[in-house]
Parts: C-alpha cells; sequence; structure tokens
C-alpha cells in the first residue's frame, strides 16, 4: 500500500501484521509475552462472564498461544468460584512458552479433548487457533471445532478468543469447519478477515480490547493494504460551488434498459442525481424510450439508440453513444437492464475503445466481458479513463470465469485478482462489499444493512459510483464513497420504511439525506473547531 493510506480508510492488518505488533510489543517496548497474555486473558473473562453470568464454564484449549489465553481464563473464571473444565486439543508437552506459563499458573493440565465436556457447560471458550493457524484446521483441533459447532446448535453460546477458529484471520476464509461465535475478543486490533464473509458470519458481536500494546506501533510497521471505510470517506467528496453549473455538478449517461427492463436504467438515474450529479442522460433502446421517459427523474433526458431484433441495444449505438459523449463530456454508466447478447459483447467492446471518459461497468454490461477480463486492460492503462466495475458475486464468477462457490469462498483474494487482471477498481458487492484498487488496497464495508437485499439496489450504486466518478473523484475513493453512502442509505431506509419494506427507490432517496446530515455534522464540526492563531 503507498506510505500514506487515505484518512477514510482504518488500517485492518492481517495475520502477520498482528504478530508483528506482538512481537513489537514485547521485543522493543519490552512488555513481557505473559503480560499481554493475562491483560488478553482478564478481558475475555470478562465477555464470558457478560455472556453467561453463572454456570459452568467450559474452555478448549489448543497447541499455542491461543490456547495460552484460554487457561488464564481458566484460572481467572474459578477464582471468581465459577465451575471451569479445560480440555485441549494437543498432549500437555506440546504447550511452550507463555502458553506453558498460563497453564502452570492454571495449575497443571487439561483433559484431553472429548466432546461430553461440553455438554453441561452454560457456555464455551473457543481458544483453539488464533493468529498462527494456518490451512484448514486438522486433526483433534478439527474434531473440537466441529465439536463446539453441534453444541452451538444445541444453544450452547460461544466466546471466540481472538479469531472463531477455523476462521481465516486474513482473509476470513474457512478451508473447512469453524467456530459459529456468540461474540468474539479480539485484541488489539481486528484483523481484515473478521470483516469479511464468510468468516464475518462466524463472529458474533466483535469487542476489540486495548491489552496495553502502544498506538503508536501504527506509526512503525508497514500499513496494511486494506482498510475499513469509514464516515470520512464522505469528506473527500467535493461540494457543489456557488458559481457551479449543471454540467460541473457532473453529466452522467447511462447506457441500458431492454424490452421487460426498464426499471433498472431509471434507479441508475435516480442514484446518480441524488449522490448529486446535475445531469443524467439515459440512452436506451428506440423502442422503449417513451416507457423509460415515462419511468425516469423528471429532471432526466432521454437519447433513442438504435435496437437489435430482440428490442434491446443494438452494437450499432455504440456509435451513437460515443457521438453524443464527444459533445457532451460525461461519466458513462453501462449496463443497468442493458440484457445479453452478441450485440451487447459487440457494443461492450466498442464503447470501452471509444470512451476516452470515465466509465462504470454493472449487470449485464459485465456479462458481455465474460471470461475476458483484460478486454479492460487496453483502456485502464491509461490514468484518464478511470473504470470502475460493480459486479455481485455470480457477475464476478462469469466475469473471470470460474464457479460462484469460489468466489463466495474466496472473497478477498478474488476482488483482488479482478483488479490486477482488469486494471479497473472492482466492487465486489454482497452484505460485506469489498472494494479492491489495481495496487492490491482493498477497502472493505461491513455490511450489516439487509434491507439492501432487494432489486434495484445495485443499479442504484451503479449511479452514485458514476455521479462521484463524474465530479472527477479519484476512481478508488468515488467507488469507496458509492459504498458508504449506499449503505448508509440502506439503513436509513430501513428506519422509515422497515427491513422488509425497502425499495430500491428509497434507498436511492435516502442517499441524498445520507449526504446531507453527514455534511451538516461537518459544518456543525468546523464550526466548533477553536481559532485559528489570529482568528
Ligand atoms: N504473541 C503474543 O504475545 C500474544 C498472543 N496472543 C494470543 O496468541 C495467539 C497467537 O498464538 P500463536 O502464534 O501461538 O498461534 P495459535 O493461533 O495459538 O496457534 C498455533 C498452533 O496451532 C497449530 N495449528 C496451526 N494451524 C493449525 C491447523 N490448521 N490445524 C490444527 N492446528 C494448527 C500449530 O501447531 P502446528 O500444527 O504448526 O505444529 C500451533 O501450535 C493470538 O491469536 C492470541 O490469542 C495474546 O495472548 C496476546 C499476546
Ligand atoms: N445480504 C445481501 N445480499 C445481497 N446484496 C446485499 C446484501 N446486503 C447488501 N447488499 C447490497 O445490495 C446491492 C445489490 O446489488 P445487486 O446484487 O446488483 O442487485 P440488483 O442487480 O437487483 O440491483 C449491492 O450493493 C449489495 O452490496
Ligand atoms: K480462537
Amino acid at each position: 500500500m503507498a506510505s500514506s493510506p487515505p484518512a477514510w480508510l482504518d488500517p485492518l492488518p492481517d495475520a502477520a501484521g498482528l504478530r508483528a505488533t506482538d512481537a513489537w510489543a514485547i521485543g522493543t517496548v519490552g512488555i513481557p509475552g505473559i503480560a499481554l497474555m493475562e491483560t488478553a486473558g482478564a478481558l475475555l473473562a470478562d465477555a464470558v462472564v457478560e455472556v453467561a453470568p453463572q454456570g459452568p464454564v467450559a474452555i478448549v484449549c489448543g497447541a499455542g498461544n491461543n490456547g495460552g489465553d484460554g487457561y488464564v481464563v481458566a484460572r481467572l473464571l474459578r477464582q471468581a468460584g465459577r465451575r471451569v473444565r479445560v480440555v485441549s486439543t494437543v498432549p500437555d508437552e506440546r504447550l511452550k512458552g507463555d502458553a506453558a506459563l498460563a497453564r502452570d499458573a492454571f495449575g497443571g493440565p487439561a483433559d484431553p479433548w472429548s466432546a461430553a465436556a461440553l455438554d453441561d457447560a452454560a457456555v464455551i471458550v473457543d481458544a483453539i487457533l488464533g493468529t498462527g493457524a494456518s490451512g484448514a484446521p486438522r486433526g483433534v483441533a478439527a474434531e473440537a471445532i466441529a465439536g463446539i459447532a453441534a453444541a452451538a446448535d444445541r444453544g450452547i453460546p460461544v466466546v471466540a478468543c481472538d479469531v472463531p477458529s477455523g476462521v481465516d484471520a486474513t482473509t476470513g476464509e474457512v478451508a473447512g469447519v469453524a467456530v459459529p461465535a456468540t461474540a468474539t475478543v479480539t485484541f488489539h486490533a481486528a484483523t481484515s478477515g473478521l470483516w469479511i464473509a464468510p468468516g464475518k458470519d462466524h463472529v458474533g458481536r466483535l469487542r476489540i480490547v486495548d491489552i496495553g500494546i502502544p498506538r503508536r506501533v501504527r506509526d512503525l510497521l508497514p500499513v496494511p493494504s486494506t482498510g475499513l471505510l469509514s464516515a470520512a470517506v464522505v469528506d473527500a467528496l467535493p461540494r457543489r460551488r456557488t458559481d457551479g453549473t449543471k454540467f460541473r455538478s457532473g453529466h452522467v449517461l447511462i447506457v441500458g434498459g431492454a424490452p421487460g427492463m426498464t426499471g433498472a436504467p431509471c434507479l441508475t438515474a435516480r442514484g446518480a442525481m441524488r449522490a448529486g450529479a446535475g445531469y443524467a442522460t439515459l440512452a436506451v433502446p428506440a423502442g422503449v424510450e417513451s416507457t423509460v421517459a415515462a419511468r425516469a427523474p423528471v429532471e432526466t433526458l432521454t437519447l433513442a439508440l438504435p435496437a437489435a431484433d430482440d428490442g434491446a441495444v443494438a452494437a450499432t449505438a455504440a456509435d451513437v453513444v460515443l457521438e453524443r459523449l464527444r459533445t457532451r463530456r460525461a461519466t458513462l454508466v453501462v449496463g443497468p437492464g442493458l440484457s445479453r447478447g452478441p450485440e451487447r459483447d459487440r457494443l461492450l467492446r466498442a464503447l470501452i475503445a471509444g470512451h476516452d471518459g470515465a466509465l462504470v461497468v454493472d449487470a449485464d454490461g459485465l456479462a458481455a466481458l465474460a471470461g475476458d477480463p483484460e478486454a479492460l486492460r487496453a483502456r485502464t492503462a491509461s490514468a484518464t479513463r478511470p473504470t470502475v466495475i460493480t459486479p455481485h458475486a455470480g457477475e464476478m464468477a462469469r466475469l473471470l470465469g470460474v464457479e460462484l462457490e469460489a468466489v463466495g469462498e474466496h472473497r478477498l483474494a478474488t476482488v483482488r485478482d479482478a483488479a490486477r487482471r482488469t486494471g479497473a477498481v472492482v466492487v465486489l458487492k454482497g452484505d460485506d462489499t469489498l472494494i479492491a484498487a489495481p495496487d492490491g488496497r482493498v477497502a472493505i464495508s461491513p455490511g450489516g444493512a439487509p434491507g439492501l437485499a432487494t432489486a434495484g439496489t445495485g443499479d442504484v450504486l451503479a449511479g452514485v459510483v458514476g455521479a462521484l466518478l463524474a465530479r472527477d473523484v479519484e476512481p478508488f475513493t468515488a467507488a469507496s464513497a458509492a459504498v458508504w453512502l449506499h449503505l448508509r442509505a440502506g439503513l436509513r431506509a430501513a428506519e422509515q420504511h422497515g427491513v422488509e419494506g425497502t425499495v430500491a427507490g428509497d434507498v436511492a432517496e435516502a442517499v441524498a439525506i445520507v449526504r446531507r446530515d453527514h455534511d451538516r455534522s461537518a459544518a456543525v464540526a468546523l464550526d466548533r473547531a477553536p481559532a485559528r492563531d489570529g482568528g
């Protein structure tokens, strides 16, 4: 990652980064490892008590320091009068260093793993694998993880130590079995894998606790290549000026629509205009132009394009679109409701080759590039042609020519691969949305807005991205800000209409409200800032 990451990305270390942080605290600052482990164990014990204030506690420990944390919890809870049963996935003699010290302080070896140890537990502590795990859980560790999952199915809550065992702390991948935690207590900083599906869905309530590692470590170690999106991304966006014009506010030209699919491009136009575009043009097949004009926001223009035999846009429409773009600079958004077929494949290639400005490819536009992500390289090689693509998992699978399951299982690797191969900024949509730049940086949007899981919200997002690119916002920032505004709009729309009642149009409207509220609170913060020298 570049040496100064954007201020709006909260760095998320990978497992190696977190281990380096621990090593720095121990080796350079001189904090004994066992002291860190004691603090970690004490904070974990607090969480266990919150989850289950009484009743027996079953603690399952692994071979490494994650297991060591488990022995600290065991000692502290036993001292507090709880009935504690500790089982280990490895023979006692495997324990070394701090983990062995913690075991000794607890007062001796644990019993070997047995599923029966969980039977009467009021709560289970998963201290099997942490940031030192690699690959799918093996042997007794795998057996114990499966046993904990079965107990969780029976309703026993599970508190995970640092990371749910079986979840890759860096990628969020689950190669075999993984613990479904009720809560996860993670130390110093949450790693990227805790935010990415499917691992994210095993974390439960996430608590990040301070174990006494000085914060300045952030400035000393390499900056992680992944980060969590923060509200500050909106501060990076330009605002309309009093001397602005509708064209300076940004022009978005949307190519899409087909018989039976007239709503999609209209939603894209709505998203674009509510995100600040001053001007939007809907370029649609001639046969549906009047329908689209009737359904689109009244502020938008339409442009009739030549249609193919199926009524959808013909390949020759590229000339009409490119001619319009020559006379009126715009960000091109291609794909919403476009429909698929060879005509669209040729259309896409002509637009990619001929359009010199910013481009967003979404939905059926991506289907036209199936198995050929490199088709975008010729244009992305030039910095003057910012390109953002916005696939969901199915569109991503088609684009890269891989199985849908593979995208779901390897979201971080897949989005990075797509960005590298296309040279574009790639938005892999889902509950967690990942935004990758070709240089390897990834911004993670944590999701948690199920109201967005409804038809047409992706079309709205494409319009928001288009509007921000049309204001000359750098593409990684534009895509990230669009995803942030869209997520918040999904939450906002659900406040008003309920999660079940939210529709895509509500989300487009809410984009404007979310932006307004953000800008207002930013203005208030400025008003409250201390006066500068002489002011
Ligand atoms: N450092 C510090 O100061 C602090 C660290 N802290 C804590 O330490 C944790 C990191 O500890 P760690 O580095 O010891 O690694 P950890 O995750 O316990 O597991 C390694 C063991 O698991 C094994 N193993 C690996 N993969 C496996 C697999 N797929 N399937 C089965 N087994 C597998 C591997 O054995 P192997 O198979 O390689 O012989 C190895 O023995 C961190 O998450 C936090 O909880 C806190 O106390 C705060 C201070
Ligand atoms: N649980 C979820 N499942 C699917 N999409 C979700 C979910 N939560 C939020 N979203 C968001 O909703 C949007 C759906 O887009 P997309 O799948 O393209 O739908 P459409 O093509 O109908 O507009 C994306 O921005 C995605 O990130
Ligand atoms: K764990």
